[in-house]
């Protein structure tokens, strides 16, 4: 089992693809779906410890790699049932079928009343092939065994899932939440965006040996996509200095707090130098230099980095500060009350590195609600912006124009608290001025080290608190 950072995201069509380049590369359907199996029964009985399993299997290979799951566990010695939605269909899956010599229940209207839960459940009814919503009573079953369940692992994905999208087929509280899913040989976009993530549980990725590199220019057949992992900072050098470590200048507006607080990121992310363009009074932290706004105050060339947007207003000195800024040759984050004033074809015009950072309000806003998963959405926001989109939530996307796009994994739903969004801007704004001519890396990087701050408050925090924790976080990197 693979922790799930850095890893490639595949679509059901890519991962079918994938599945067939290692067919034509000797490799047959039995061979990965036994592997897939065994590697299921194996993490499942160190888990279970002695425990009753319970696998449920669906009529394709999902099914047919838990008839393998549960054949492997029997023959380890350990107590495993099966309980079967129908016949298995595929060739693969019947061979599967016959190896499990046991008797097969049938699931769900079957399983008799005593003998209906156990305490660790195995769901291998369907995985990357779901095409419709389920049918019956089966996804009510499953909620049932799975909440009665000491212990409930998914194969390969929670049945009820769209693969794609990581949408409830049947809609909201359709599916079962489990405590692990096993993600085959890739992750798929269920496992990373919500609320299909959720319903995932804790995820693992199973090494099915296809082989599979992100490739470094978007193709149909092969992902573009890949979570976030933990980034490398480099320590300051002996010869650094402020303007050397980023300079990160904060465009501020009627509402200081939110400009305060990017600026405070910025410097705890690591910046050597922020400055505030501020009408306010000097303030703690003193280490902000504050700086009226003038129309020529972008021109500096060592600013590395600025942002504009948090507490900007939306009135016509906001939009005059937002014109200065876009006309500025310096690397910019867009955030907040600036992405309601933004137009795209003036933004398409920038030349220098520009990152949005809209929330799902401001991204519906400005690219409006579009199709597909929250990936795809954010892939055609920056084609159509020619800018880095940062597409915040639980599961944030980070996209580039040509397509490339990174998700993360494990954000704390603690961050669902005002002031955030600024922290996270001022973060990329330091990554960015670190890093200007990689403006997706930078904002990938943002997006870990804001996520690793709230992991390490570890329960309720405010926004202040997250922009202190991010010089822990940042340590995580050197
Ligand atoms: N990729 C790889 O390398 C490897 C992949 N492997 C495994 O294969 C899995 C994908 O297998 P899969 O394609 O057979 O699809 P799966 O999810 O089992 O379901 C398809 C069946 O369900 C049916 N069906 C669909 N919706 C339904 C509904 N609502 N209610 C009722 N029925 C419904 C559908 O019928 P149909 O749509 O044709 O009517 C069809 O019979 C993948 O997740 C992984 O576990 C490993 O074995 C090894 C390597
Ligand atoms: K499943």
């Amino acid at each position: 089992m693979m922790p799930i950072d850095g890893q490639p995201v595949l679509t059901a069509a890519q991962m079918r693809a994938a599945e067939e380049r290692a067919i034509a590369a000797g490799a047959s359907v039995e061979s990965l779906m036994q592997r897939a199996g065994e590697g299921v029964a194996a993490a499942v009985r160190r888990l279970a410890a002695g425990a009753e399993v319970l696998v449920l299997c669906g009529p394709g290979n999902n099914g047919g790699d838990g008839y393998v799951a549960a054949a492997t566990l029997a023959r380890a010695g350990h107590p495993v049932r099966v309980a079967a939605l129908g016949e298995p269909k595929t060739a693969a899956a019947q061979a599967a079928r016959a190896q499990w010599t046991g008797p097969v229940e049938s699931f769900p209207a079957g399983l008799p009343e005593d003998a209906a839960h156990a305490p660790v459940v195995v769901d291998a009814v369907f995985g990357t092939g779901l095409s419709r919503p389920l049918e019956g009573d089966v996804g009510r079953a499953m909620q049932a065994l799975a909440s009665f369940a000491r212990l409930s692992i998914a194969v390969d994905l929670p049945s009820g899932l769209d693969t794609d999208t990581g949408a409830e087929l049947g809609g909201p509280l359709s599916t079962a939440e489990h405590d692990l899913t096993l993600a085959l040989g890739a992750l798929k976009p269920a496992h990373v965006l919500q609320p299909g993530a959720k319903q995932c549980g804790a995820v693992r990725l199973l090494d099915l040996g296809l082989g599979l590199d992100r490739i470094s220019a978007p193709r149909t057949d092969v992902s573009a996509v890949e979570t976030i992992a933990r980034p490398r900072i480099a320590r300051p050098e002996p010869w650094s200095h402020k303007f050397s470590r980023g300079m990160v200048t904060v465009v501020s507006g009627p509402m200081h707090g939110a400009s305060e607080l990017a600026a405070l990121a910025a410097y705890r992310a690591g910046a050597g130098y922020v400055q505030l363009l501020t009408g306010g009074l000097p303030q703690r932290p003193h280490a902000i230099v504050r700086r009226r706004w003038s129309a020529d105050a972008l021109d500096d060339k060592r600013i590395g980095a600025a942002v504009i947007g948090p507490g900007l207003g939306r009135d016509d000195r906001a939009r005059e500060k937002l014109e200065v800024a876009l006309a500025s040759d310096r690397p910019l984050v867009i955030d907040g009350d600036a992405l309601h004033l933004l137009d795209l074809a003036r933004l398409r015009e920038r030349k220098a590195a520009t990152v949005l950072t809209p929330h799902a309000g401001e991204f519906a806003a400005l690219f409006g609600e579009g199709e597909g998963s929250k990936i795809a959405h954010a892939q055609a926001a920056a084609r159509e912006s020619g800018a880095v989109v940062v597409f915040k939530g639980p599961d944030t996307v980070v996209a580039q124009p040509d397509g490339l796009a990174d998700v993360s994994t494990g954000a704390s739903s603690w961050l669902s608290v005002a002031g955030t969004g600024d922290v996270l801007a001022g973060t990329i704004a330091t990554m960015l001025a670190q890093r200007p001519h990689a403006p997706r890396e930078a904002a990938s990087a943002g997006v870990w080290l804001h996520a690793a701050a709230a992991r390490r408050l570890a329960g309720c925090f405010i926004a202040d608190d997250l922009a202190n924790a991010l010089p822990g976080a940042l340590g995580e990197c050197l």
